[in-house]
């Protein structure tokens, strides 16, 4: 990728983002299906997140958003333009986007402040008008310091300022991210994540970022789509992804605690089945078009922020007093606002249980499950979850 192809023609899109929408597009690679059928649409100015894991076709849905890569099939339309599908291809520098990438592409010839400039070469300022925007966008990454300095002076951070700083300096209406902060670490990550937030949001722009990292794409996301081999499991909010994961791989994928195997014993609720996991009991969401009856087997999926730590029950042998789950605690590691903890049950392991004070290797515990964290999924045969 050469950074030509970075940054293009926005001088019909300055002040805000359009919505987006993409129609059944799909791309093959020989035999290897890189997207199938992704449908979804988001307003003008969301900033969205495709998470999923490698291979799941984040960077082919990236690249053809970019119109580096042509979609075999569906189309995208940005705002009221068809963008691509069969008949129609505009090319990248007519899209008014601009990229950011996860190794930065900056031109290592020119300083920071040519690299920015040059990404308004198509926009005929005023040279004093340009020089102006460049410098007040320097500014608002928090590089106007380094100016004068090459990319190979800078580090991993400083030059993916310079790289957020090119993407914004045109007012692209469409913000592509690619994995951006993959390469720097972690405290800078988290530090340059709230930037890219807030400057994205600032900048109006609807934003399309990819990545494989579950928290780092919910602390950005407005809407988060999951992509599992080519295919969109979930679009949503992340509170709603996290609260009502759509298929156990989203559960999955998004964090979990921990899985039970029990057999669906009733229902408590619209949406809410009672499971039997060994002697327990325990109530769990199941998806809205999910259709469980009593005796099917299911997995429970359990999210961490759905487990207490207690005292052992009066009955500790059953657990059949006091509720939750008897087990022992077996890993204790210190987070800073507190202690997270494994614990070993007769069901299996639950990890990530948080607690404020650390409860030591080897002490006897019961794990208080709150139902809104926990998700029955029809149990597979073999599991493929
Ligand atoms: N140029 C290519 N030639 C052949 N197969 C490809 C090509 N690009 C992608 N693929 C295949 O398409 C699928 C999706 O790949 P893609 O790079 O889009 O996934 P990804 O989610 O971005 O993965 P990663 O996080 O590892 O970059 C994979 O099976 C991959 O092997």
């Amino acid at each position: 990728m050469t950074a030509t192809m970075m940054t293009t023609d926005a001088s019909s899109s300055r002040t805000s983002g359009r919505s987006l929408h993409l129609n059944k597009v799909g791309k093959r690679f020989g035999t290897a299906t890189a997207l199938d059928d992704v449908t979804l649409s988001v307003e003008p100015g969301t900033f969205l997140v495709m998470l999923g894991p490698s291979g799941s076709g984040k960077t082919t849905l990236l690249r053809g958003l970019a119109g580096i890569e042509r979609f075999d099939t569906g189309a995208v339309r940005f705002g009221s333009t068809v963008i691509d599908d069969g008949r129609t291809h505009v090319p990248t520098e007519r899209r008014g986007l601009a990229m950011v990438f996860q190794d930065y592409a900056l031109w290592p010839h020119l300083t920071v402040r040519q690299n920015v400039a040059y990404a308004l070469k198509r926009h005929h300022l005023d040279r004093h008008e340009a020089a102006r925007r460049v410098l007040d966008t320097l500014d608002r990454v928090g590089i106007s310091a380094k100016a004068d300095a090459y990319p190979q002076e800078l580090s991993g951070g400083q030059q993916q300022r310079v790289a957020l700083a090119r993407a914004i300096v045109g007012s692209p209406a469409l913000l592509l991210f690619d994995e951006p902060l993959s390469n720097l670490d972690a405290d800078l990550r988290e530090h340059l994540r709230v930037e890219i937030a807030t400057i994205t949001r600032e900048s109006g722009a609807t934003a399309v970022y990819i990545t494989h990292d579950q928290a780092e794409a919910f602390a950005l996301a407005d809407v988060v789509g999951v992509l599992r081999d080519g295919r969109l499991e979930q679009l949503g909010a992340p509170e709603s992804i996290y609260t009502r994961p759509a298929t156990p791989f989203v559960a999955r994928f998004t964090g979990l605690a921990g899985a039970f195997a029990g057999t669906v014993v009733g229902r408590f609720d619209v949406g809410t089945v009672a499971v039997g996991v060994g002697d327990h009991r325990l109530a769990a969401g199941i998806p809205a078009d999910a259709v469980l009856d009593t005796g099917d087997d299911v997995d429970v999926l359990i999210r961490g922020a759905a487990l207490r730590l207690d005292e052992p029950a009066a009955d500790a042998a059953t657990g059949t007093s006091g509720g939750g789950v008897p087990g022992r605690v077996t890993d204790v590691a210190y987070r800073g606002r507190g202690y997270e903890h494994v614990v070993a049950t007769a069901h299996g392991a639950l990890s990530g249980i948080f607690a404020p004070q650390a409860w030591s290797r080897g002490t006897e515990c019961r794990v208080v499950i709150d139902p809104a964290g926990c998700f029955a999924f029809p149990r597979r045969v073999p599991s493929t979850i």
